[in-house]
């Protein structure tokens, strides 16, 4: 049997409720106590830091490789910095995890006693069933207190669980958290209400005006339900994932659990299984976010991955407020992922009127029409509907045109070594604009910045690394070395690496 009742020393916390979506069959695998009413001990976890070499609260810069600089046809100038604003792959808004999810058998495994040692004060509760692939052992992780109650579940190792719960924002003592669910039911304020939307299922509406740059007012704390690590994400195969997404689930408090259990489920062409488990991996799968935790340089030594400013680790992570956002081609919301509290931060990116839908993007926008369908087909089986997508074939073609057109510009301009000019950068800004392309926008207005710098005139360079930093602050973060590069600018042009790097040649 899968389900091994453990020898662990403390109980899971009561009440302990299966969700009533599993069959009674997976609630034997999943929900021993509600189905059998043999109560498993579940692991805790040593947070105290004794035990690991975790760095409590350096983080490092993440500077995933989307965040790289493009790369030039030429060679680069030495000194220009991995800086670069855009990339596709990062603005892909959700993981594709119904058809990757693959691999050999993976071992079931009782978590191991050398495991973290146990602790009455520890946040922490682990699964009563693991699963390894290789030498990666891969459970449940829950913490019901974080983020007032809300709980978060982590699917990782042991090992990493260690490092993260040992760093804000995941090393709230037990005692220090507040265990009971939340109940958040005061709509005073949010600047949204769920609404049926034709052909769309439910999506989030504006209740009041919302002017272009303000982050939204969400009715909860925006952090994940959970997190899955990339590494069990593509190594696990799917119903061992499957199992593993339960077991967290279950163990959430009950407001987050009924919300995730809520949440829409697509399934792909020719999935035909119907099971509770099923159910839950899709779920997971088409709500989920490509997230990455940052890590400082001992906790990325700790965690396994590489150190250096951009080491983190990479998850998969469903949220159940801003996973009803619908997609849009020419979205009026950006957002990007804080690592430092674990919440999706999201703003308005053009002045958006009451009973308007909020959108976001699902994948790269800066794609032909028929690229952009393919992927939402693919991963979440439904075709566009909105103004770029479905004009007259005309005005299609010449959206797709402007596209072309803009792809052809980024590579003129990140070529460092050839001569781009300021006025392509211009034309660049109009063909954003055009598109209604504002969620991006940062990425022309940095390339604007660095072309005037490149010829001498530094008010111009300003006045467009002014707009990047505005823009960029909201859709991409404070930690980005885009955001430090327009900082330099402004406070020095002439010092910046770009200053006449177009003339010195
Ligand atoms: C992340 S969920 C969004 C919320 C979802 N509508 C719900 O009811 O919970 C993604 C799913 O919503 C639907 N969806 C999102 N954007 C859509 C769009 N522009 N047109 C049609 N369906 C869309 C698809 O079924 C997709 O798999």
């Amino acid at each position: 049997s899968e389900h091994t009742p453990g020898t662990w020393r403390y109980q899971l916390p009561s009440p302990f409720t299966c969700p009533a979506v599993l069959s009674s069959v997976e609630k034997l695998a999943v929900c021993p106590l509600a189905s059998t009413e043999i109560w498993y001990e579940g692991n805790r976890l040593d947070n105290d830091g004794s035990s690991t070499s975790a760095s409590p609260s350096v983080y490092g810069e993440r500077a995933d490789s989307s965040q790289t600089q493009p790369q030039a046809s030429g060679t680069q100038l030495p000194s220009a910095p991995a800086d670069a604003t855009n990339d596709a792959a990062e603005t892909e808004q959700a993981t594709k995890a119904s058809s990757s999810v693959g691999g050999n058998a993976n071992e079931v495994t009782q978590p191991a006693a050398s495991s973290p040692s146990s602790s009455s004060s520890s946040p922490w509760s682990r699964s009563p069933i693991c699963r390894r692939v290789g030498r990666d052992e891969f459970c449940a992780f829950t913490h019901r207190g974080f983020a007032a109650g809300e709980g978060i579940a982590l699917i990782t190792t042991p090992a990493r669980i260690l490092v993260l719960g040992s760093q804000p924002p995941l090393d709230i003592p037990a005692s220090q958290s507040d265990s009971s669910p939340s109940s958040n039911t005061d709509t005073d304020g949010v600047d949204y209400t769920d609404a049926l939307i034709t052909g769309k299922g439910v999506g989030l509406v504006a209740v009041r005006p919302i002017r272009a740059g303000r982050r939204l007012a969400m009715r909860t704390a925006s952090t994940p339900a959970v997190m899955v690590d990339d590494r069990a994400f593509t190594g696990l195969r799917r119903d061992d994932l499957a199992a593993l997404l339960a077991q967290a689930i279950v163990a959430l408090p009950e407001p987050h659990q009924a919300r995730f259990l809520n949440l829409s489920a697509t399934a792909s062409d020719g999935d035909k299984d119907d099971s509770g488990l099923a159910r839950v991996f899709r779920i997971f799968a088409t709500n989920a976010f490509k997230t990455t935790v940052k890590l400082g340089a001992d906790a990325a030594v700790a965690a396994g991955v590489p150190s250096g400013p951009e080491a983190g680790i990479d998850f998969h992570s469903t949220f159940t407020e801003v996973s009803r956002l619908n997609h849009e081609c020419s979205p009026n919301l950006g957002y990007y992922f804080d690592s430092v509290t674990l919440s999706h931060k999201v703003y308005a990116v053009r002045d958006i009127l009451p009973g308007e839908e909020l959108t976001i993007s699902y994948v790269d926008v800066i794609q032909p029409r028929s690229v952009r369908n393919e992927r939402l087909h693919t991963t979440w089986s439904f075709t566009c509907s909105c103004p770029r997508c479905t004009a007259e074939a005309h005005v299609v073609a010449e959206s797709d045109d402007r596209v072309a057109h803009m792809l052809q510009l980024r590579r003129e301009l990140d070529d460092y070594s050839a001569s781009a000019t300021p006025e392509k950068a211009e034309l660049l800004v109009t063909l954003y604009e055009l598109e209604g392309l504002e969620v991006r926008i940062y990425e022309a207005y940095y390339r604007a910045a660095l072309e005037w710098n490149g010829v001498g005139d530094a008010t111009r360079a300003m006045k467009y690394a002014r707009l990047c930093l505005d823009k960029g602050l909201s859709l991409r973060g404070p930690d980005r070395p885009f955001i430090d590069s327009m900082r330099g600018l402004i406070s020095s042009p002439t010092e910046h690496w770009s200053w006449r790097f177009r003339v010195k040649k």
